[in-house]
C-alpha cells in the first residue's frame, strides 16, 4: 500500500487538522472555505473565483472520475490548497485522462486527504471563514499557529490583477450578430462559453480596461466577470464600471454584479461563511419560482442600500441575502449567483437568453 506523507491545516485561531498530502510538498496560505457539491472538483479548482482560498469539499469522497480534457474553467488550478476526507486513486470515467492526486502533484498543488472535513466545516460554520496554512514542513504547533495568525486577509490581496485571462480563440459561428466585450477579473471559461453557445461574439479584455475605450469599440453589451477576493477594494475599477452605466446593455455575475451594485452607490458585506455550492435555492421574486443555482461567493451586496431604481430580483432561501438586481431605467441585468453553472444545474442558463434579448432590443 502507498503511503503518503503527512500535512496539516493550521488555523488562525488554533485548531490544527491533521491529513496526508496527495498534492505537492510545501505550504500554502488562504482563506479556507467549505464548497458543498459532490461534483465538478474539477471547475472548483481551476474557477479563478477560489484564488486566494483553500477549499474544503464536504462531499466526503473526491476525485472519482478523474479529471479530463473539457471541464477546466481555466488553464491552471487556482485554489490556494485541496482538502478532502478520501480521495479517489482510481477513477473510472470514459473521458478522464489522469487520477485527480496525479493532476494535483503536476500542478504543483498542496492537497489533502484523511482530513475531518465534517468537524472542520462544522467550526468553519460556527466561527466564519478562517485564514489557515496548509503545510507538509512541519514544526511546531505554536509556530505554526503563528504563522497562520500572520496571513494577511484576503480583502488586502490584489487577486483580480494577477493575469487570469482568458485567451483561447475558439473558431466559433457567430449566428446572433451580437458582440459582447467580457471583462476578465477571474472569468470562468463557461460564462464565454454560455455567450458563445447563444451565436454571440466575445472578446475577452482585462480588468483594468477603461470604460471609454470599451464604448468606443461600440459594442453590444458588456459581462462583468466572476473573479477572486474583496470587491470593495477594486476603487478604480468600480470607477470604470460607473463610466459605462446607461451607455449600454449590462450582464454582472458574482464579482461583476457586486462591482455593478458598488458603481450604483450600494454597499457590499462579507457573509459569515461564504456560499459554496451547487445547490443553493434562490427565489425569483417576479415569478415566485424557485431557481437551484451554482454559487461560490463571500460578500453579498446589502439590500437596503440599493439606489432607487434598482430593484432585488432574486434572494437566496438559505440565508435571505441578495441575490440579483434589476434597473428600471437601463438595461442592466445582474447575479449573485452562476448562470453559466459549471459545476451545478442549469436553472439560470436563462440569463444569458435574457441578455441576449436586452442588447437586442
Ligand atoms: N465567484 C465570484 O465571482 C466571487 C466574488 C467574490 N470574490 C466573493 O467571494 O464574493
Amino acid at each position: 500500500m502507498k503511503s503518503f506523507p503527512p500535512i496539516v491545516l493550521v488555523l488562525e485561531d488554533g485548531m490544527i487538522f491533521p491529513g496526508q498530502s496527495v498534492g505537492a510538498p510545501g505550504t500554502v496560505s488562504g482563506e479556507v472555505v467549505f464548497n458543498t457539491a459532490m461534483s465538478g472538483y474539477q471547475e472548483v479548482l481551476t474557477d479563478p473565483s477560489y484564488a486566494g482560498q483553500i477549499v474544503v469539499m464536504t462531499s466526503p469522497m473526491i476525485g472519482n472520475t478523474g479529471i479530463n480534457e473539457i471541464d477546466g474553467e481555466s488553464s491552471k488550478i487556482q485554489v490556494s490548497g485541496f482538502l478532502t476526507t478520501v480521495m479517489c486513486h482510481q477513477p473510472s470515467h470514459h473521458q478522464c485522462t489522469k487520477t485527480l492526486p496525479d493532476y494535483l502533484v503536476e500542478q504543483g498543488a498542496v492537497a489533502a486527504q484523511g482530513i475531518d472535513t465534517r468537524s472542520l466545516t462544522h467550526h468553519l460554520r460556527k466561527k466564519g471563514v478562517l485564514r489557515g496554512l496548509l503545510t507538509t514542513e512541519m514544526d511546531e504547533p505554536s509556530r505554526l499557529i503563528e504563522r497562520a495568525s500572520r496571513i494577511p486577509a484576503i480583502e488586502s490581496l490584489d487577486l483580480v490583477r494577477q493575469g487570469l485571462s482568458l485567451n483561447e480563440t475558439l473558431k466559433r459561428s457567430y449566428t446572433s450578430g451580437l458582440e459582447v466585450v467580457l471583462i476578465d477579473f477571474g472569468a470562468k471559461g463557461s460564462i464565454k462559453k454560455c455567450l458563445e453557445d447563444l451565436g454571440v461574439r466575445v472578446r475577452v479584455v482585462p480588468p483594468d480596461t477603461r470604460a471609454q475605450s470599451i464604448l468606443d469599440d461600440r459594442p453590444d453589451g458588456v459581462v462583468l466577470s466572476n473573479g477572486p477576493g474583496d470587491p470593495a477594494r477594486l476603487t478604480s475599477i468600480i470607477g470604470e464600471v460607473r463610466g459605462l452605466l446607461g451607455r449600454l446593455p449590462i450582464l454582472g455575475i458574482c464579482l461583476g454584479h457586486q462591482l455593478l451594485s458598488l458603481a450604483v452607490g450600494a454597499k457590499t458585506y462579507k457573509l459569515p461563511f461564504g456560499h459554496h455550492g451547487v445547490n443553493h435555492p434562490v427565489l425569483d421574486l417576479q415569478t415566485g419560482k424557485v431557481w437551484i443555482t451554482s454559487q461560490n461567493h463571500n460578500y453579498a451586496v446589502l439590500e437596503d442600500s440599493l439606489p432607487d431604481g434598482c430593484e432585488p430580483l432574486y434572494r437566496s432561501l438559505y440565508d435571505g441575502s441578495l441575490e440579483g438586481i434589476r434597473f428600471s431605467r437601463s438595461p442592466i441585468l445582474s447575479v449573485q449567483f452562476h448562470p453559466e453553472a459549471a459545476p451545478g444545474p442549469t436553472d439560470a442558463f436563462p440569463i444569458f437568453s435574457e441578455f441576449l434579448e436586452m442588447m437586442k432590443r
